[in-house]
């Protein structure tokens, strides 16, 4: 839907030196837009008030002779304590999870004419899209992600603040796995200043994988993404408010793509033979994978059942074969040995693609993105031999909102943190289950922790077993499993278990919402 909006009237009003008598909550007030500042103070003196537009104001509205200046309220912390804007008043706005309800304020300025009201209208909002803020977006909800709340938060805790905001918007519920992917794959980018996701990390990890597979994939993907939580994996979100000091909240989550600042985020290609698929996030085979994936079947135990299935998997510890290569990032040469000589794991006409995607199989010939091209042999490749308890790749710190896994992690640059735990007596191995909650765990002696510009994984099978192999997961999708670790029920996988599966990163490839 695109609700309607009063246009920008007369463009080129000046947000410098606008100075009238007004009436601001019912008093007399002389008003001031100076300097991206709206200031007041009430006739016959009094104290001077001020609204920064950049930092505290989230849109304004004219009506006849009257400015509705909406403001972001004043933060999470302000919003709890119920402070703000002096003459502001709270505008109905819901009431989520997060306690999102009123959050936005107003701030009615009546001025002394209709043209005077139209005028300083104009000046703000040009202030307002001169800060790089988005117009128009395309939301793309999953009523399904999470505890199926996606449609809710969407509707009592996005749609206010971006209304008090003006942008423009057309929604979108996601009716199927994989319905982002196909969007995202056709949508009319023109149309958009951004691709917004109300929902977990696999709704984002479609939308990256759709842009990319299309014919302008080099353009397209440049287009922000934003993404408010509303799924059980919320990582990136966690990632993105956590780096800019801001607690986990829809409403933050929402500011971040409202304010508009945005930052390059890294996309790693992941590729078996021809098959390719695009990652935002982490790649993980061993316990971690076994945790994450194994525990769904003790979903009725809630948020215990992570904690319930680690103790488990550490009571009878499994460990795998296989070999890991890497590229090492700068600094970091002296982790595994050497490697004489690499074979190419070049795929030629790769496909691209989520789990199960057949419908979606993509080859050179539709101009889709081929990932970077690397000359594997002109590289410094080291390896470190199994056996593992763990590999953790990842490219944004948190992998959800309770787990950080790369403490070092950054968005865009250009490398991917690995975390590796080959032995590790059992006691130990507790601890750093535990500390893996606050990314401690990395600094433990039982922790390789390093950084690298490409990887392959060469899977083996478990110790002690010559038909067993593991799980692995790529942003919260299984992407490989081994065989005997079937449940039977599941979708054929993307990747086979046992060929090497090689990661490679594209420096700032995408772009992202930010609150910072
Ligand atoms: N209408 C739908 N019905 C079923 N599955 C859907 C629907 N829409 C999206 N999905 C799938 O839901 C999955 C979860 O998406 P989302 O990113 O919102 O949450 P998540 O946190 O990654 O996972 P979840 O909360 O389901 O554990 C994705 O794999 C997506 O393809």
């Amino acid at each position: 839907m695109l609700p309607s909006m009063a246009e920008p009237q007369a463009a080129g009003a000046k947000a410098e030196g606008l100075s009238k008598p007004v009436r601001i909550g019912g008093s007399a007030a002389e008003a001031t837009l100076s300097g991206g500042e709206l200031t007041w103070r009430a006739s016959g003196g009094g104290e001077r008030v001020s609204l920064e537009l950049e930092s505290e104001v989230l849109g304004v509205r004219v009506d006849g002779r009257v400015l509705k200046v909406a403001t972001f309220g004043g933060g999470d912390e302000a919003a709890a304590a119920g402070r703000s804007s002096p003459s502001s008043r709270p505008v109905t706005c819901g009431g989520g999870r997060d306690g999102g309800g009123g959050r936005v304020r107003e701030v009615v300025v009546e001025m002394e004419s209709e043209e005077a009201a139209a005028k300083w209208g104009d000046a703000m909002r040009d202030r307002l899209a001169s800060l790089g803020r988005p117009k128009r977006l395309f939301i793309i909800v999953n009523p399904y992600g999470g505890k199926r709340g996606g449609r809710k938060i969407f509707q009592t805790e996005v749609v206010p603040l971006i209304q008090a905001a003006g942008i423009l918007y057309s929604m979108q519920e996601t009716k199927h796995r994989l319905h982002a992917q196909e969007i995202a794959h056709s949508l009319d980018l023109r149309k958009y200043d951004g691709i917004v996701c109300v929902s977990g990390d696999g709704i984002l990890v479609e939308v990256v994988n759709g842009l990319l597979q299309r014919e302008d994939w080099n353009t397209a993907i440049k287009i922000p993404l934003g993404i408010i939580p509303a799924g059980t994996g919320n990582g990136m979100v966690q990632s993105l408010l956590h780096f800019a000091g801001e607690s986990f909240s829809v409403y933050n989550a929402v500011l971040a793509i409202i304010r508009g600042h945005k930052r390059p985020l890294d996309v790693t290609s992941v590729v078996q033979g021809k098959t390719r698929f695009f990652s935002v996030l982490m790649l993980t085979w061993g316990l971690v994978a076994d945790i994450d994936i194994e525990s769904e079947k003790y979903r009725w135990m809630g948020s215990a059942r992570l904690d319930f299935y680690s103790l488990l998997r550490m009571v009878s510890l499994r460990r795998y074969n296989g070999r890991v290569l890497f590229v090492p990032a700068p600094g970091y040469e002296g982790f595994g040995d050497p490697v004489e000589q690499i074979t190419s794991c070049k795929p030629d006409g790769a496909s691209t693609g989520i789990q199960g995607d057949t419908s979606n199989d993509f080859n050179d010939e539709t101009c889709a993105y081929t990932g970077p091209s690397i000359d594997e042999a002109d590289l410094e490749w080291r390896s470190l031999d199994g056996p593992f308890v763990s590999v953790w790749v990842s490219g944004v710190p948190f992998a959800s909102e309770n787990v950080m896994a790369a403490p070092e992690a950054n968005f865009g640059d250009g490398y991917l943190d690995v975390a590796i735990i080959k032995d590790c007596p059992r006691s130990a191995l507790i601890g750093l289950v535990f500390q893996m909650k606050d990314g401690s765990y990395v600094k433990s002696p039982y922790v390789e922790y390093f950084k690298v510009k490409a990887l392959r994984i060469e899977p083996g099978m478990r110790v002690g077993s010559s038909t067993k192999g593991g799980i692995i997961d790529s942003d919260g999708e299984v992407i490989a499993r081994g065989d005997g670790s079937h449940t039977g029920d599941e979708i054929e996988h993307l990747m086979a278990y046992g060929p090497p599966i090689q990661l490679t990163v594209d420096q700032g490839l995408a772009t992202i919402f930010s609150p910072r």
